[in-house]
């Protein structure tokens, strides 16, 4: 049996003595979405920036597409789009000349980056500086980056924050296109109807521990209307 596209093993990080996460382990296959949720501080940055080589595990392995960042960096980066959950552009910056910038680290052409910022309703915005741009605008941009490459995985932190009902719609249908074509996507949210909406799977999170894991699916035949949300209430009691 093929080894599944992303799979993390008793991943933790510590910092001095504080641990930010226990150890934990993730397996995802091509055209699987899993959300990870749970309070604030929980700990999906910190998971999402150590499966995206930004921030090194304290223990543990990650293997990415069979590419350990580890043993090369590279490669492993090529296999992922990373979507922060913000992010400070250079003073001036235009929306084409980022994601230009993007591309060219890349080896993307002109082509691509007008295909995506078509596919984020920015193409009117080429021009703007990103400095001017709306929170919704700047997420869409940050998306937009992470999918330039089409890579096998996409990491998202918090992607619809700050998105109207339409792009948060919108999110979900690009979201789920991606999917059909065999991406595999991890993401954090605070908003439990888009995990349902669009997550295969979903982890929940308490300070640091993986406190319950589930397939939407099952979650709803237990708990009917709103199972993420009686889900979340069950995991912390
Ligand atoms: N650089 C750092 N040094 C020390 N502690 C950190 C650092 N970065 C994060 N933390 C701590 O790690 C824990 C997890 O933070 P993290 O940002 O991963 O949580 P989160 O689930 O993404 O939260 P939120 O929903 O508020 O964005 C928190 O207790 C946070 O204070």
């Amino acid at each position: 049996m093929a080894e599944s596209l992303l799979v993390a093993e008793g991943m933790t990080k510590a910092i001095k003595k504080q641990v930010l996460v226990e150890p934990i382990d993730v397996r995802l296959d091509r055209g699987q979405v899993l959300a990870l949720c749970g309070g604030n501080g929980a700990g999906k940055s910190t998971i999402l920036r150590m499966l995206a080589g930004i921030l090194r595990p304290s223990g543990g392995s990650v293997r990415l597409n069979g590419w350990e960042w580890a043993s090369n960096r590279a490669e492993y980066a090529k296999q992922l789009g990373y979507m922060p959950d913000d992010y400070s552009f250079s003073p001036g910056l235009t929306a084409g000349e980022a994601l230009n910038f993007w591309a060219a680290l890349r080896g993307i052409g002109k082509l691509r980056v007008q295909e995506v910022l078509e596919t984020v309703g920015l193409e009117h915005k080429r021009s703007g500086r990103v400095q001017t741009f709306s929170k919704g605008m700047r997420q869409r941009l940050l998306f937009a980056q992470a999918i330039l490459a089409e890579p096998p995985l996409l990491l998202m932190d918090e992607p619809t924050n700050g998105l109207d009902p339409y792009w948060m719609d919108e999110f979900v249908r690009l979201l789920d296109g991606l999917k059909q074509k065999g991406h595999a996507v991890v993401f954090s949210t605070h908003q439990l109807q888009v995990a349902e909406d669009i997550a295969d799977r979903v982890v929940f999170l308490i300070e640091g521990r993986k406190c319950a894991e589930g397939d939407v699916e099952s979650y709803r035949t237990i708990h009917g209307e709103h199972p993420l949300h009686a889900a979340f209430k069950a995991a912390l009691e």
